[in-house]
């Protein structure tokens, strides 16, 4: 299997529960959901992506052809003055369309523990030791059960109770970016503060200014 990278890079986690963990990214190249191409936009089944997943040529990024390879390289991120607490985040793009199990395998055998960040249509190989689930109206969810759930709001025809009843460890709304993304906060506090079964998520690391 040939991994296509878009970019890897250590940071700060900036969403959800691990918010403020220093993690390697490493984004994966592709979505289901969306070309990545601006023209096909308003034609996908996700409108409103922040990111830029297409091709390989971000930091670090590349075609890996063992998973020894990947494995290696985002090790070389992680401080060598301290060997412990490793921590990789999947994403991407989609990181389910390429994350198998000897990409998990090597990075366990490197010491990370090992997130992905997904839109949840697709199924979880065996292995991942944080599933953070972000659902798509539109798309037909088939992860029903993982660490967090993280719901970017608002979105067309979106009903948050129907999420209510599934089997995560943790209930995120994150407003979604954007042209009204000070609107969305508000929205977002709200609905919390409404339904507290709902905690905020916020994108820490655009507020800092860190990748
Ligand atoms: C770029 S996605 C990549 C992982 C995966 N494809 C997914 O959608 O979960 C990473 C996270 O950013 C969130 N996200 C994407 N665009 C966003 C936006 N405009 N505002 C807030 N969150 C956004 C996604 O919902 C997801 O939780
Ligand atoms: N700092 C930081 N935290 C993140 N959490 C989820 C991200 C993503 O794009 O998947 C992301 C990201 O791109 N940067
Ligand atoms: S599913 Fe994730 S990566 Fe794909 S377009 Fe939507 S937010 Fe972006
Ligand atoms: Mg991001």
């Amino acid at each position: 299997m040939t991994y296509s990278i878009k970019e890897i890079f250590y940071t700060l986690q900036g969403e959800g529960a691990h918010a403020g963990r220093p993690a390697v990214f490493c984004r994966f190249s592709g979505c289901n959901l969306w070309t990545g191409r601006e023209s096909d936009r308003a034609s996908a089944v996700c409108q409103f992506c922040d990111t830029d997943f297409v091709g390989t040529d971000g930091e670090r990024g590349g075609k890996f052809t063992t998973p020894e390879a990947l494995a290696a390289e985002i090790d070389s991120l992680w401080p060598a003055s301290y060997a412990a607490s490793k921590y990789v985040v999947f994403t991407g793009g989609e990181p389910l369309l390429q994350l198998d199990e000897p990409l998990i395998a090597a990075m366990h055998a490197h010491g990370f523990e090992i997130a992905i960040e997904t839109n949840g249509t697709l199924p979880v190989p065996l292995g991942v030791d944080w599933v953070c689930v972000s659902p798509k109206m539109g798309s037909t969810l088939v992860v029903h059960k993982g660490n967090e759930i993280k719901v970017v709001i608002p979105q067309k025809d979106q009903d948050l109770a129907a999420y209510e009843g599934l089997d995560f460890d943790n209930f995120f709304v994150q407003p979604m970016d954007g042209p009204l993304a000070a609107f969305n906060t508000t929205l977002a506090i709200e609905t919390c503060k409404r339904n507290p079964k709902w905690k905020l998520s916020l994108q820490t690391h655009k507020l800092l200014q860190i990748p």
